[in-house]
């Protein structure tokens, strides 16, 4: 099978500070100020042509770290990511400039995606109509609302038609109908065995539509395979976590911090 995309070893690394003053020592003396955090750790797995994976997770698993990482706006500090074919990030408000109006936002997008000005001319009606913004395209995207906004990055991206769609939790900001004609697009996509990744809360719309699922604890990989495998185990999981104190949550973080070390090592 043709892969789409190859995660190996990857690793980010963020500094946290204890504020700004040891912010700007660690500048002026790299590497003494700060402590290491990892976002993500030693996270591998692979993407077959076609496939739909999910990214699941509790919060600050490393879900969007690793989304972005795989369009390639964020770095990554360690590990090999190769991503076979144009990839297209939908997360929100991702890239759009607070200045610009929606429709410059269009062409200085789909201009970066080297797209001619006549072939962003012709795509821009369909945008347009698919964001539902009316008269606001015209308006600075600093005044539009967070639901505006991923309606015009969920629009730009499904209409540049990319190899690979990174659609990260854009769903669960706009209104029901906006999210599913989204979601009907995104079947669409599937059917036409366009190959994706998607990071939702909503494990129902997991079910839905991935075919395997990447769950995520703390920065690692906890668990890699079809859906219906991961999602039972990480349900019987999310159950326990509700019902644990914040002790007992504190208490498994520092042990899954731990294994960090551990695969580190
Ligand atoms: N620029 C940064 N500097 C320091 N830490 C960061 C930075 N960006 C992300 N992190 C940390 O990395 C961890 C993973 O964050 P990330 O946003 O990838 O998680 P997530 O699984 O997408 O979470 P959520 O479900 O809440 O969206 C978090 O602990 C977060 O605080």
């Amino acid at each position: 099978m043709e892969k789409a995309i190859i995660v190996k070893n990857v690793t980010k690394k963020y500094k946290l500070y204890n504020g700004m003053k040891e912010r700007i020592l660690d500048l002026i003396t790299p590497k003494s100020y700060g402590e290491d955090f990892y976002a993500l750790r030693n996270v591998s797995f692979e993407v077959e042509k076609g496939d739909v994976v999910g990214f699941l997770g509790i919060n600050g698993s490393g879900k969007s770290t690793l989304s972005n990482i795989i369009a390639g706006i964020v770095p990554e500090t360690s590990g090999i990511v190769q991503v076979n074919g144009d990839a297209a990030l939908i997360a929100v408000s991702a890239g759009l400039k607070g200045e610009l109006t929606g429709r410059d936002n269009i062409e200085l997008k789909c201009l970066m995606l080297g797209f001619s000005k006549e072939e962003i001319k012709r795509m821009e009606p369909d945008i347009i109509e698919f964001s539902e913004l009316g008269k606001f395209i015209d308006q600075p995207v600093k005044s539009y609302s967070s639901g505006m906004k991923s309606r015009l990055g969920f629009a730009i991206s499904v209409n540049i038609n990319p190899d690979i769609l990174i659609i990260d939790e854009a769903l669960s900001v706009g209104d029901k109908a906006f999210a599913e004609k989204s979601f009907e697009k995104m079947k669409e996509f599937k059917k036409q065995g366009k190959t994706m990744i998607f990071v939702s809360h909503s494990i129902g719309q997991m079910k839905q539509f991935c075919d395997k699922i990447l769950w995520l604890e703390f920065g690692m990989v906890k668990d890699f395979g079809e859906v219906n495998e991961v999602i039972p185990k990480y349900e019987d999981f999310i159950n326990k976590w509700k019902k644990m104190s914040n002790e007992e949550r504190e208490h498994y973080k520092n042990e899954a911090y731990k294994k960090h070390q551990k695969c580190a090592n």
